[in-house]
């Protein structure tokens, strides 16, 4: 494993029941590093996500994060290792009875035995990060979305995690608030040097901001590489996700019966 690999994915299948939903995934992702997971609706990625937070157990293959393999740790094993991940799921809902300030507290009140005076000057540093210092008193009602999204990710980095995953950072923002949470999420990575693992549709806000970028389809990564490569691919499949075309090898219709046959066109003929 190279020194610096923080999530390391090898050859990692996962399903619901009786169906298969990860057939095989290799993924890698380094301290510093910006690594999105794209891929269409239902093909996995926040199943991915749930693995490498150890909330699923992989029914073959390794998950490793800082050179742990999740499979081998006991419940306080995966516990201690969760608090050096951050996740930022859907929306990163806030507790929506508490200000700002007690939002980004509430992990380090939980998790830790700081005194009050250092958890305050800690809530500050990280709402400073995020632009929100002077919105601590705030509650979340208050807030646009973007800002919410801020507090979210202010509350997600509270405890120092090596690691921040987000669920759709980009869903439902107006364009500014897209860059200012796209910029914000790769200064974060350089600044604290961490890892940022971001599973999105977004592909022209993500690649703006990514180190490496794996395609996830029918259960396998079917591209990957840097943006530059990402934005140069041939492969179809890549070429209309980056390009947004409803025809390609991904599907605008979930298969369904025949649409004659489902209209009773024939019927209407016999
Ligand atoms: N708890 C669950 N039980 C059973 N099936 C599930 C469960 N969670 C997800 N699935 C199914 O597994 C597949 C993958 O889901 P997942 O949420 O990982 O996809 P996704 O790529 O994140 O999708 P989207 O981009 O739409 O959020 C989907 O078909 C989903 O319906």
């Amino acid at each position: 494993m190279h020194n610096d690999t923080l999530v390391e994915i090898e050859d990692v299948a996962f399903g619901y029941g009786a169906r298969p939903v990860l057939k095989g995934i290799n993924l890698r992702a380094r301290s510093g590093q910006v690594v999105a997971i794209m891929g269409s609706s239902g093909c996995g990625k926040t199943t991915l996500l749930r693995l490498i937070g150890g909330q699923i157990k992989a029914r073959q293959g390794t998950v490793r994060v800082a050179g742990e393999s999740l499979g081998a740790l006991d419940q306080a094993g995966l516990y201690r290792l969760r608090r050096k991940m951050g996740m930022l799921f859907q929306f990163g809902a806030l507790f929506t009875d508490m200000s700002v300030f007690d939002n980004v507290a509430f992990q380090l009140r939980e998790h830790t035995d700081l005194p009050e005076d250092a958890i305050r000057d800690l809530v500050l540093m990280k709402l400073h990060a995020v632009g929100l210092r002077g919105a601590a008193e705030l509650m979340p009602a208050e807030l646009s979305g973007g800002m919410a999204r801020r507090v979210a990710l202010a509350r997600a980095i509270a405890l120092d995690p090596m690691l921040v995953m987000y669920d759709e950072p980009f869903a439902g923002l107006d364009p500014i608030s897209l860059g200012v949470t796209g910029n914000l999420i790769r200064r974060l990575t350089d600044t604290l040097g961490l890892t940022s693992l971001v599973v999105t549709h977004d592909v022209q806000e993500s690649l703006k901001i990514v180190d490496y970028v794996y395609f996830v389809s029918e259960g396998v990564i079917v591209a990957e590489g840097t943006a530059d490569e990402i934005r140069a691919s041939a492969l179809s499949y890549v070429h209309q996700f980056v390009h947004g075309e409803a025809d390609g090898p991904v599907p605008f219709h979930y298969p369904g019966p025949d649409y004659a046959t489902d209209l009773q066109l024939g019927a209407m003929h016999a």
